[in-house]
């Protein structure tokens, strides 16, 4: 690719980050406005309180340093310490981070944590690069933003192409920094260093929950619906291992490269053996289907589970689900939004579909604060009962105040930290 390219690229991708933000703020708008606050309260959520930039320079395999930029966003701290995931993509950008930091305080509001949103990310393609450069880069990311974060400031946790792996490395340079053990510092760790039980599985089982609830309200059967998930990583691909073990007939998958269509069913258990740990599985097959074809297949649910901006204005008006549900972080556009709706396609939207990987984060973080901990199933039966209160309350509020559950959803999360703010006198 040539430099012009690169950049064209660039500016491409900085400009649908561009609304990704905008369109997010326009939504907080709304919800305080039907909520009845003033525009002293949007002033100060419209943004993160603060926002980190860090130059990470990492000695590469060939001898050679490599400076990479990160960024860590710590959106509102009224109720308590900011948490997030860490993203490693070439597509990060500083108002992308903004926005996903802003979507963690909407999530933390709505299934009722007591934290604020952060989101950290460095912009790098981990599926080029070493083992070891990738261990360098995330101790020298630890070591950039140490000052702004800890177990009571700002807990960071697993998002786009980092997983558990990258959070033990984050973990134990944090805690050489700080010259004590501190597993509360980042959750998503693996289990032997006070990783929790259902933590990798917790986003995928959260979306479970709110697939199944809105199933029920739109009187479509699980068994035998068909299903159809973008994005095969931590989120999309045990949503559909789920999907499958609930009697649905997961028909196509997808990752960055392409994706898979069977309309008998796919199988799922085989493709969960070969994908690799960015999610990968589709370069193994010839026989393709584009991201684009996906979305639009006909099925009863739709799942993206990849990246921001995949249902746009320009697609909204193909996509055949009845349910689209929304693992990913900002993967429908408000203009898309809009067309959903008044398609009645129910949409449920990323800060309440999406929850689940931070309810059982919060549970690794209790866990590893009292030194005790659960089995499997109390993690399980807890994240039931949050994500099953969570979605009736979303989809009360958009029945009762007659909006989308969008705006619901951003009603719900938005009030517990204007609230906070108010009290510490702040606004
Ligand atoms: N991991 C977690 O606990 C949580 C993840 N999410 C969100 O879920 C989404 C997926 O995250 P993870 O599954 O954790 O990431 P992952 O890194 O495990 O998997 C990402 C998947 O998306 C695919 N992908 C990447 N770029 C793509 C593109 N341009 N077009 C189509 N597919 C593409 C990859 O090939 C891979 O299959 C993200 O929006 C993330 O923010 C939300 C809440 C929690
Ligand atoms: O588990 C966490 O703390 C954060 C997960 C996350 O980054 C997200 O929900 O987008």
């Amino acid at each position: 690719m040539t430099a012009q390219n690169n950049t064209d690229q660039k500016s491409d991708n900085h400009h649908e980050n561009d609304n990704v933000l905008q369109s997010t703020q326009s939504v907080i708008a709304d919800a305080l406005d039907k909520l009845g606050y003033s525009s002293e309260v949007y002033e100060l959520l419209k943004e993160p309180i603060r926002m980190l930039t860090v130059r990470i320079p990492v000695k590469m395999d060939d001898g050679s340093t490599k400076i990479f930029t990160g960024y860590r966003a710590q959106h509102n701290d009224a109720v308590g310490p900011t948490k997030g995931g860490v993203r490693f993509h070439p597509n990060v950008s500083e108002t992308e981070v903004k926005a996903l930091s802003i979507w963690m305080s909407l999530k933390a509001g709505i299934v009722d944590l007591p934290y604020g949103g952060g989101k950290g990310g460095i912009i790098c393609d981990p599926r080029t690069m070493s083992f070891r450069e990738l261990e360098r880069l995330s101790r020298g990311y630890v070591r950039a933003i140490s000052q702004l974060v800890g177990p009571t400031k700002d807990i960071p946790a697993p998002d786009v192409f980092t997983n558990s792996q990258i959070m033990a490395w984050m973990m134990d340079e944090y805690s050489r920094i700080r010259e004590f053990d501190s597993p509360g510092f980042i959750t998503g760790k693996p289990l032997v260093l006070g990783g929790s039980h259902g933590r990798e599985t917790a986003t995928a089982k959260g979306v479970t929950i709110c697939i199944r609830e809105a199933a029920v309200k739109k009187g479509i059967q699980l068994e035998g619906a068909r299903v159809v998930v973008q994005g095969f990583g931590n989120a999309g691909s045990f949503l559909a291992k789920f999907m499958h073990d609930a009697g649905a007939k997961v028909i196509a998958i997808s990752d960055a490269y392409g994706g898979l269509y069977d309309p008998e069913g796919l199988d799922i258990d085989y493709l969960l053996e070969r994908r690799d740990s960015f999610g990968t599985v589709t370069k193994l097959f010839k026989d393709t289907i584009t991201n684009q074809e996906l979305l639009e297949l006909d099925c009863d649910i739709l799942v993206p589970a990849a990246i921001e901006n995949q249902i746009t204005e320009k697609n909204a008006n193909q996509i055949k689900a009845s349910i689209v549900v929304e693992a990913a972080n900002g993967p429908t556009t408000l203009e898309a939004t809009r067309i959903l709706s008044e398609r009645g396609i129910l949409l449920v939207p990323d800060v309440l579909a999406s929850a689940g990987g931070v309810t059982v984060s919060y549970f690794e973080w209790v866990q590893n604060n009292q030194g005790y901990y659960w089995t499997e199933e109390e993690v399980e039966e807890k994240l039931e009962r949050v994500m099953v209160k969570s979605f009736e309350t979303v989809y009360t509020t958009a029945m009762n105040r007659k909006v989308n559950m969008r705006l619901a959803a951003y009603m719900v999360g938005v009030r517990k930290m204007a609230e906070a703010s108010r009290f510490r006198g702040w606004i």
